[in-house]
């Protein structure tokens, strides 16, 4: 079921590195939000806080909150590895399991939440698959490795896995960066259709991107290197890239810097 995000006032360090500071903002759901912003403004750093995947780099510590509806992320007794399930992340670069068939590598997360038969695992394969585009170019060989994809392919496998644990959120940290332009299409096709099921938040470095997928648009930057990435505003994307609030929103958006 998809939900909705509110972050106050987060901090997040490397060791004695704050690397993003003071950071308070909703996330809608059903809705595509985008993060922009120059390199080293801690997208990335920000995005791994929504699903408590920051503190598995070694020396990553939150201060702040982040709610999903009503439940503290951060709270006493929440379980970490539970939250990296509800709230799903698809990398930069196609991560399929290697070794595994293009069938299991969907079921993978799946087969970890608990048993299923065969038919249902069988119905969770064909409906995830369909719904990353992907069902008519592999339905043949669901049982050959998900690496013999290509990379755009690959991709539509990764989101197929993350989507078939039903999550509540998912993130996309640059999906598109290490795709050509035709499986780029693809997969912005594929993020405006899954939208209806799920609350996505993407980074991406590609303005056009944020613009043709978003919904909201968040502009992130910093005041100098070393110096901790900041939010600047969020807004509609419209109104982000047609007249936004902050001289240096219009000033990366311009490519004036970044
Ligand atoms: N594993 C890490 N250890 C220490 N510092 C890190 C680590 N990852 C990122 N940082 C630092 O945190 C800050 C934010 O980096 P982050 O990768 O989140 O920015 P970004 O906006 O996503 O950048 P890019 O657009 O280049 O991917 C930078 O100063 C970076 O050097």
């Amino acid at each position: 079921m998809a939900k909705r995000i509110d972050v106050t006032g987060l901090t997040a360090f490397y060791g004695t590195h704050r690397a993003i500071e003071g950071i308070s903002m909703h996330v809608q759901p059903k809705s595509v939000t985008a993060f922009i912003g120059p390199s080293g403004c801690g997208k990335s750093t920000f995005l791994r806080t929504l699903n408590r995947m920051h503190e598995v780099t070694p020396g990553g510590r939150v201060e702040g909150q982040v709610m999903l509806d009503n439940e503290d992320l951060y709270g006493p007794g929440v379980d970490p590895v539970q939250v990296r399930r509800n709230i799903g992340m698809v990398f930069q670069r196609p991560n399929p399991f290697p070794t595994m068939s293009i069938y299991d590598n969907v079921v993978a997360g799946l087969k970890l939440n608990g048993k299923f038969s065969r038919a249902e695992l069988d119905e969770v394969v064909e409906k995830n698959l369909r719904g990353a585009n992907l069902w008519n170019e592999v339905k043949d060989r669901l049982h050959k490795p998900g690496s013999g994809l290509s990379g755009g392919q690959q991709q539509r496998l990764c989101i197929a896995r993350a989507t078939a644990v039903e999550p509540d959120v998912l993130l996309m940290d640059e999906p598109c960066s290490a795709l050509d332009p035709i499986s780029t299409l693809a997969i912005e096709d594929l993020i405006s259709q899954l939208k209806s099921r799920f609350t996505i938040v993407i980074v991406t470095h590609n303005m056009q991107q944020a613009a043709r997928v978003s919904e909201r648009t968040a502009f992130f930057n910093l005041a100098a290197v070393g110096q901790p990435g900041k939010l600047i505003e969020i807004d509609t994307t419209d109104k982000i890239f047609s007249n936004p609030s902050v001289q240096a929103t219009e000033d990366y958006i311009s490519g004036r810097f970044g």
